[in-house]
């Protein structure tokens, strides 16, 4: 005969459930500052809306007039900065077995008291947990967003900016222009030196086009040996004028391979966002300018305006 495992279900603990009905009505009607504090930083895994929630609760008990945070996520620094001035200041090293999650200012015109500091640290003691997780969050997000090899910004990344530009440019009628810029012959490179030069290659030449451009554009690595570059407020003559420099800080670049040194050239392809264009309409017509401008014998610069 066949052996039914069978489940035993153990009595309930009348006393237990009755504490468990207690526990909610408390934690529903008046929770203490601690329980609230804990509550609302559980609803969000945002490190920004986190750090407002602090302020708020903590401004609460110990005001003060300005509040500062600051941490190094994904290489990238966070900052959040809420309110202005004093000359005091309280500042904590948040820590957790050993790992960091940043720094915690918050200053005042009047001193802190050591009844303060205390009340201030009960209340760390508390968020620290909350935001490490939120912390943790960030840098996945981010990481998600990054291209492992580069450390730029990755296809998806461009996504989310190309989006936002080209309604940005259809909202605000401005010129918002697009670069991709594809290394030549690289297939070559990987050939006759190996994937470990063409990797280094790749970064360099990451490297090389972040440093020709202004604060305000973008890179993101598009593909295996493409870059798309983003660039607000430029016309299409602006961004040839930028692709070429781009072109030129790729083209110094020169890798001792050992048995010799490597350089590579770069052919570009821009398009000037058009009214109501989508992102996908925008990017295919980059393409078809880099397409060009690769057929027309690489190493240089197709506008998409320019073809015809
Ligand atoms: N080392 C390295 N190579 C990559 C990576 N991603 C893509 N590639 C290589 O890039 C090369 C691209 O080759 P193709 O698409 O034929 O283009 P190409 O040789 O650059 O020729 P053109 O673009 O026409 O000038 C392939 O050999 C890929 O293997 C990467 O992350 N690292």
């Amino acid at each position: 005969m066949k052996q039914i495992p069978s489940i035993e279900r153990s009595i309930a603990q009348p006393h237990k459930l009755g504490e468990l009905r207690q526990a909610q009505k408390d934690w529903r009607n008046d929770p203490d500052v601690l329980t609230r504090l804990t509550r609302r930083l559980s609803t969000t895994l945002s490190l920004e809306t986190q750090l407002g929630i602090v302020a708020d609760e903590l401004g609460e008990i110990v005001p003060f007039d300005s509040l500062n945070y600051r941490h190094r996520i994904a290489r990238q620094d966070f900052v959040f900065a809420s309110g202005l001035g004093g000359q005091h200041k309280c500042e904590y090293r948040l820590n957790l077995e050993g790992v960091s999650y940043g720094t915690l200012t918050l200053y005042r015109r009047k001193k802190f008291s050591e009844e303060e500091l205390e009340g201030i640290e009960t209340i760390l003691g508390v968020v620290i947990c909350p935001m490490r997780n939120a912390c943790h969050f960030l840098t996945i997000e981010q990481a998600a967003l990054t291209d492992s090899l580069t450390g730029i910004p990755n296809k998806r990344a461009l996504d989310d900016n190309l989006l936002r530009a080209s309604q940005l440019s259809a909202r605000h009628e401005e010129s918002y222009s697009l670069i991709l810029c594809d290394l030549d012959h690289f297939k070559t490179v990987n050939d006759n030196h190996g994937h470990v030069v063409g990797d280094h290659l790749l970064q360099q030449a990451a490297e090389g086009i972040e440093r020709a451009l202004r604060t305000s554009d973008s890179v993101y690595r598009f593909g295996g040996e493409e870059f798309a570059i983003v660039l607000p407020h430029t016309s299409d003559q602006d961004a040839r004028d930028v692709a070429d420099r781009i072109r030129k800080a790729i083209a110094s670049i020169c890798v001792d391979c050992g048995d010799g040194k490597l350089s590579v050239t770069a052919s570009c392809g821009v398009a000037t966002h058009l009214g109501n264009e989508t992102p996908e309409q925008w990017l295919a017509r980059a393409d078809d300018a880099l397409y060009h401008a690769k057929h027309a014998g690489r190493n240089r610069t197709q506008v998409f305006a320019a073809i015809g």
